[in-house]
């Protein structure tokens, strides 16, 4: 065999774990040196808004001239009666399997694969990868944290009710962070959503079967997790998947804009530090009634604000519309606050705005890339977490990491803010005089050093990559005489 050997990557087709994962790869290929080639299989989006999205990404990364390789598994059927998206991914990617095996199975001929990367919801294919006798490690594009859970969701479920989580009363330990109270628990996991908990568990189990789990995060971040899922603390009498922190990694690609957006523009005309930034990530948006008190709380609170305000999700999907924003804010609020105040109703440039000298602070749906982006930008943050793992990124976030100031949420009016609560959180990140405020924008500066330095040449994360890549050149695959 004289060609190179392959890693082969099977990302999810969501936008954010799709080119979380694509990055991982770029970086696992750089710190290669041409030694292997990156292939990368591409499983059809469910939903058109979401296909066009990823053929965007493979479209422009095609064309970026490195050795990625891109190939498109065939369609498959889309599994029915699902009770969320995470029962739907497992189940659409079981139904992939056969093809996965035959797509690896047949690069086999031209160049040997070194090791197969899933994404975290794709552990249903390690059965087939097993089979080929083919290196397999996750990719986990969320906190360690989280991983920890669902390392230990089968000893936890022991220690279930039938009510779940919120009904417990006694905090949660998840090895490695403070005690969690339940209401921190992800929402992912809640009671009414039982076969979630059963999928993550599936998946929380099947991680013990990677040869590895790459994590986006650094030991900088979180050290004392990392080290806690290291030493068994998770599943004891079990020994744990090696683990590879090799974050942040962030996707800094340009888009196919040559203006500046007006996001932007609109950013250069205010003071450095001065705008609260409110963004909610990719499927985030707000009821009418919660908008109303985020627009009171933004004006009471007197500072510069840039609101990225969605609308409700597109009909069948999760992803947001576009807001109309004479419709859902309150009267005369614009006006009020011209020149102080914009409010973006679509998709905007997150990861430049945060890197804006005029963004000072971060209302964040906790989504980990969003954390993550800002924390590189040294930008303190107020959690706000909505969907998926959030409520435990915001809990480590605060309690762990320490770069934020806390906002109570009512968890019985379905975690509503009140304007005031919200002002009150804006003032203390934003304002001069708060102590925890202070704090938050200490910690995100030193932490932004530490992530940065955790990636650069002789970095934590740096050489967690080299580990990888030298493990994975010299990882034997059945059949393969050079072991
Ligand atoms: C982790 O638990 C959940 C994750 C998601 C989820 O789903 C999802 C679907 C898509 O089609 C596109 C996505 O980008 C996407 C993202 C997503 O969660 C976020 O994933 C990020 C990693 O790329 C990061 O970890 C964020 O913190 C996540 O919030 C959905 C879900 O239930 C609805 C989960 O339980
Ligand atoms: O208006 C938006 C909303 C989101 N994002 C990007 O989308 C990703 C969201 O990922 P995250 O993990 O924070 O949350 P998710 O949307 O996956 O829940 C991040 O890279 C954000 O920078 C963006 O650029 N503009």
């Amino acid at each position: 065999m004289t060609s190179r050997p392959t890693v082969v990557l099977i990302p999810s087709w969501g936008s954010g774990h799709f080119m979380s994962a694509l990055e991982a790869g770029k970086r696992l290929l750089a710190t290669g040196r041409g030694a292997f080639t990156l292939t990368v299989l591409v499983m059809h989006a469910p939903s058109e808004a979401m296909a066009s999205e990823v053929q965007g990404h493979v479209r422009r990364e095609a064309a970026s001239g490195l050795d990625i390789r891109f190939l498109q598994l065939p369609a498959v059927e889309h599994p029915t009666g699902c009770v969320d998206p995470v029962e739907f991914a497992s189940r659409y990617v079981q139904l992939h399997a056969p093809h996965v095996k035959a797509a690896i199975a047949g690069l086999g001929p031209s160049s040997r694969v070194a090791a197969v990367v899933v994404d975290l919801f794709l552990t249903a294919l390690f059965d087939v990868l097993h089979e080929l006798a083919v290196p397999a490690y996750v990719y986990f594009s969320s906190p360690a944290a989280f991983l920890a859970l669902m390392l230990r969701l089968p000893a936890l479920r022991e220690d279930l009710t039938g009510a779940g989580f919120e009904a417990m009363e006694s905090t949660v330990d998840v090895p490695g962070l403070p005690p969690v109270p339940p209401s921190y628990m992800p929402a992912c996991l809640v009671k009414a959503k039982i076969q979630s908990y059963d999928w993550f568990e599936y998946h929380g189990r099947r991680f013990m079967e990677a040869r590895g789990v790459i994590v986006n995060t650094s030991v900088e971040l979180e050290g004392s997790i990392l080290a806690a899922i290291a030493d068994g603390r998770c599943v004891p009498g079990h020994p744990a998947p090696a683990l590879h922190a090799i974050g942040p990694v962030i996707w800094f690609g340009s888009t196919d804009d040559e203006q500046p957006h007006e996001c932007v523009r609109w950013l250069d005309a205010q003071p450095p530090a001065s705008v609260v930034f409110l963004c909610f990530g990719s499927m985030g948006s707000l009821d009418a009634a919660q908008v109303r008190e985020v627009a009171v709380g933004l004006e009471r609170s007197g500072h510069r604000f840039l609101w990225v305000l969605r609308g409700p999700p597109v009909a069948g999907t999760r992803l947001p519309t576009d807001a109309n924003l004479d419709e859902v804010l309150p009267e005369g609020f614009l006006e009020a606050t011209t020149g102080r105040g914009l409010v973006w109703p679509a998709w905007a440039p997150q990861r430049e705005i945060l890197s804006h000298a005029a963004v000072g602070g971060f209302v964040t749906h906790c989504g980990w890339n969003s954390i993550l982006e800002s924390l590189w930008s040294g930008v303190p943050m107020i959690p706000w977490p909505l969907y998926g793992e959030q409520h435990l990124n915001a809990f480590e976030l605060v309690a762990g990491v320490g770069a934020a100031v806390a906002l109570e949420m009512d968890r019985r009016k379905g975690f509503f803010v009140e304007a005031g609560e919200l002002e009150r959180a804006v003032r203390s990140l934003m304002g001069g005089a708060s102590e925890e405020g202070r704090k938050a924008r200490r910690t995100a500066a030193e932490t932004s050093a530490a992530c940065r330095e955790a990636v650069g040449e002789g970095g934590s994360s740096c050489a967690a990559l080299q580990r990888l890549v030298g493990e994975i050149l010299v990882l034997p695959t059945e059949g393969d005489d050079s072991s």
